[in-house]
């Protein structure tokens, strides 16, 4: 038996039933979310650590439940602000071994970036609170959500009785917010076991272009994240007894910061665009046919106006050339008032979002060089240090045109009954390439999450649509790989 959807287009029998399970079960998994939003697992801090690594039990239990055989790995320790902490342990599931099947892999990652009311949050962060069918709280978009998105698609085959048409391998980790320190020896390590049956690898960690069409991505952003530490005293010092009297650590960091890029965006650091692929007619083609709404896109955010003028360019920026932005000052003054101090010790922290063919640790060095000509240049006393977070993310890019893609493009069909658009996104998912080279096959990424959810940001949202909807995408998309006959090497 089988259902037309409302343009008559028809939906698999096993899929009617799993979409009515997701849909008789809306509540409930916005409970589940809202469970695992209140855990503060925040990767940056290490006084969270124990948050994250509860997350990560957390999931575990979750794993179990559905049947999996699961690990969590240990992966070391760090230094973060100079104390050294262990890292969260990785968490590896296995569902099912029929030889038969074909086995996908799912990577998702369940820390989040800080967040704080004081931010300017309309409701705590991290206590999901439902406005106007939104879901408000840090991690409900990136990446708790869409996380919980494939456990509860699989939970409505099970229920349902359905037979799981895949086997499947998990990999959540608890440092992507952080540079996945860790990550990528473990995966590097299994290769030959945990990894050695993977047919395809699916993520659901980036999000659509705009609100309403549902997108596929083929391409990322790589990263590279830089503190620039510079210490003038060993102690903050009286602006009125010590002004005039000493080299500043705060305006030397401010000469160096106002040297990395210019208004219009472009990185003033040398050699930084060289290693970027040339722009061919094929791919300039592609930015004309995107559906995308330069100003909705920018009246969200409420900026005055977008750095480029058309929609192409626009897009050319965030997916096809490097960016660079500050992030914030450590040590520095940000209260409220004025502490009239000179800060002993401040540290600039700035990224770079790095496009296909740019290596991480070429363009650390291309970095690294540029500041000390400027450290030079400034003739300060003071002491400078460079430091990096990792090795970099690299980017990604893979070409769309095949059968996974194409088991995702029906799946949002059947779900969404319109085809999706192809695009890349600005953001980055280090381990992306890294999974890609441990499997040797094809990585998809399936956004759950719409282009206005605020990851990162201030009232990051999820819309119960986008959850509901995006969990039967995930059970569709499961439904749809494994039709795909995969011929033995
Ligand atoms: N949803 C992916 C994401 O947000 N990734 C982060 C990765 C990161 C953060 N700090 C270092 N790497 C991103 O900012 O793109
Ligand atoms: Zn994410
Ligand atoms: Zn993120």
């Amino acid at each position: 038996m089988s259902k037309a959807t409302k343009d008559q287009r028809v939906l698999p029998a096993p899929l009617v039933k799993i979409f009515s399970y997701v849909d008789e079960h809306e509540k409930k998994f916005i409970e589940t979310l809202s469970q695992a939003v209140s855990i503060k697992s925040v990767s940056a801090d290490p006084d969270l650590r124990n948050d994250v690594v509860k997350m990560m039990q957390w999931a575990q239990v979750k794993l179990i439940e559905l049947g999996a055989t699961t690990e969590l790995c240990d992966i070391g320790s760090q230094v973060l602000s100079g104390k050294t902490v262990p890292l969260p342990p990785v968490l590896l599931g296995s569902l099912g071994n029929n030889p038969k099947k074909n086995t996908i892999c799912l990577y998702g990652h369940l820390d989040v970036q800080p967040a704080d009311i004081s931010d300017g949050w309309d409701s705590e962060p991290f206590i999901l609170t439902e406005r106007n069918s939104k879901l408000y709280g840090r991690g409900s978009t990136d990446d708790k959500g869409p996380v919980l998105g494939w456990l509860h698609a699989i939970e409505a085959y099970q229920k349902t009785g359905t037979d799981l048409p895949v086997n499947l391998k998990f990999v959540f980790e608890g440092m992507e917010e952080s540079g996945s320190i860790g990550l990528d020896q473990l995966l590097i390590k299994k290769k030959e076991t945990f990894f050695n049956d993977v047919d395809y690898v699916c993520i659901s960690d980036s999000y659509w272009l705009g609100t309403e069409k549902p997108c596929l991505t083929y391409g990322l952003r790589g990263m590279c994240c830089f503190g620039i530490e510079i210490e003038g005293s060993s102690k903050d010092l009286h602006s009125g007894m010590y002004g005039g009297t000493v080299y500043e650590a705060m305006s030397d960091l401010i000469f160096i910061l106002n040297q990395l890029v210019d208004l219009k965006g472009n990185i003033l650091i040398p050699g930084i665009n060289e290693d970027i692929e040339p722009l061919s007619d094929k791919e300039k083609e592609l930015y004309d046919k995107i559906q995308f709404d330069v100003d909705a896109y920018i009246n969200e955010i409420s900026a005055s106006q977008p750095l480029q003028e058309t929609k192409q360019q626009l897009l050319m920026n965030n997916w096809r050339y490097p960016s660079l932005s500050i992030h914030g000052i450590e040590g520095a003054f940000s209260g409220p008032g004025f502490k009239t101090v000179i800060p002993r010790k401040v540290i600039g922290k700035f990224s770079i979002r790095l496009v296909p063919n740019q290596d991480p640790l070429k363009i650390s060095k291309l970095v690294k060089d540029y500041i000390k000509s400027i450290w030079e240049k400034r003739q300060s006393p003071n002491k400078l240090e460079i430091i990096t977070e990792g090795d970099g993310g690299n980017p990604w890019m893979t070409d769309p045109f095949n059968p996974h893609y194409l088991a995702a493009h029906k799946a949002t069909e059947s779900v969404y009954n319109i085809e999706p658009d192809y695009t890349r996104g600005g953001g980055s998912i280090p381990v992306t390439l890294t999974l890609q080279e441990v499997t040797g096959k094809n990585v998809l990424l399936l956004p759950m999450g719409s282009g206005d959810d605020g990851a990162h940001s201030q009232n990051e949202k999820i819309e119960v649509r986008n959850y509901i909807e995006g969990t039967k995408l995930m059970a569709a998309y499961l439904y749809e790989v494994s039709k795909i006959k995969i011929s033995s090497p």
